[in-house]
C-alpha cells in the first residue's frame, strides 16, 4: 500500500476541526491527564466512546494500567488548561489548575467541564503509534454546557449556543 506522508496527513488533519477535551485516569498505576481531540462517540448501547492515545505520552503507562478514564469536555474558558495538559508540563501542576471531583471510577472530573464521561476502558486496539481506547460510560456529568473549545487549523475557537435552552438540563448519572 502506498502511503501519504506524514505531514501531508498532518496538514490536512488540520482542516478537520475537533472538540478538546482532557482525558484524565487515577488508580494504582497513579493520576495523570492529557489533552485530546482524537475522541469519538462510537455507539449508545452499550454507551461507548474511543479515544486515541499515543504510546509515548506520558499518561499512557497510567491510563492503560489502571483501565479508567474521564473524558472532560472543554469549554472556552479552558484554554490555558488545554494548553497545560498538551505536554511537558509534570503532572501535578497540570492538576493543581483547576478543582476535580470523581463519580463511579475514581477518574478526576474536571468541576465545570462542559460534560465529563466516566469510563471503564473494555477493549484496546494498537494501530500505528496510537492505541485506541474503547471506554464503556458508567456515569456522566452535564453542567453549563452551552459552548466548546474546538481546535482547528492549528488553532483554539470557541463555538456556542445562542438560546442555553439548546443544550439541554444540567445533569449527574450514575449506573443505571
Ligand atoms: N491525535 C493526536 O495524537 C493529536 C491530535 C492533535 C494534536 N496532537 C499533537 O499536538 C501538537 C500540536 O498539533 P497541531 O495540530 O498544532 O499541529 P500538527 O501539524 O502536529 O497536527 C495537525 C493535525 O494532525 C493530527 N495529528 C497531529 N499529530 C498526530 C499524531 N501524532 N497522530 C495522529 N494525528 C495527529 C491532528 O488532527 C492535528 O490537529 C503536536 O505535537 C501533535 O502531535 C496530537
Ligand atoms: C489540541 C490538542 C489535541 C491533542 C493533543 C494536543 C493538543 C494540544 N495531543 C497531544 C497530547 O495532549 C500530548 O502529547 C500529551 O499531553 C503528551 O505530552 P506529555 O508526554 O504528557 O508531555 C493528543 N495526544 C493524543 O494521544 N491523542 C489526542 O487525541 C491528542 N489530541
Amino acid at each position: 500500500m502506498q502511503d501519504v506522508a506524514p505531514q501531508d496527513y498532518r496538514d490536512a488533519m488540520a482542516c478537520l476541526g475537533a472538540a478538546v477535551s482532557i482525558v484524565t485516569t487515577d488508580g494504582s498505576a497513579g493520576r495523570a491527564g492529557f489533552t485530546a481531540s482524537a475522541i469519538c462517540s462510537v455507539t449508545d448501547d452499550p454507551p461507548t466512546l474511543l479515544v486515541c492515545i499515543n504510546r509515548a505520552s506520558s499518561a499512557y503507562a497510567s491510563v492503560t494500567r489502571n483501565e479508567v478514564v474521564c473524558v472532560n469536555v472543554l469549554s472556552a474558558r479552558h484554554e490555558q488548561l488545554s494548553r497545560l495538559f498538551g505536554g511537558k508540563v509534570p503532572a501535578d501542576e497540570r492538576f493543581a489548575a483547576a478543582n476535580w471531583s470523581t463519580l463511579e471510577t475514581g477518574a478526576p472530573v474536571l468541576a465545570d467541564s462542559a460534560a465529563a464521561f466516566d469510563c471503564r476502558i473494555t477493549d484496546i486496539v494498537n494501530v500505528g503509534t496510537h492505541d485506541v481506547l474503547f471506554c464503556r460510560v458508567v456515569a456522566l456529568q452535564r453542567s453549563g454546557c452551552t459552548d466548546n473549545l474546538i481546535y482547528f487549523g492549528r488553532a483554539y475557537h470557541t463555538i456556542g449556543v445562542t438560546d442555553p435552552a439548546e443544550a439541554g438540563p444540567d445533569s449527574t448519572s450514575g449506573p443505571s
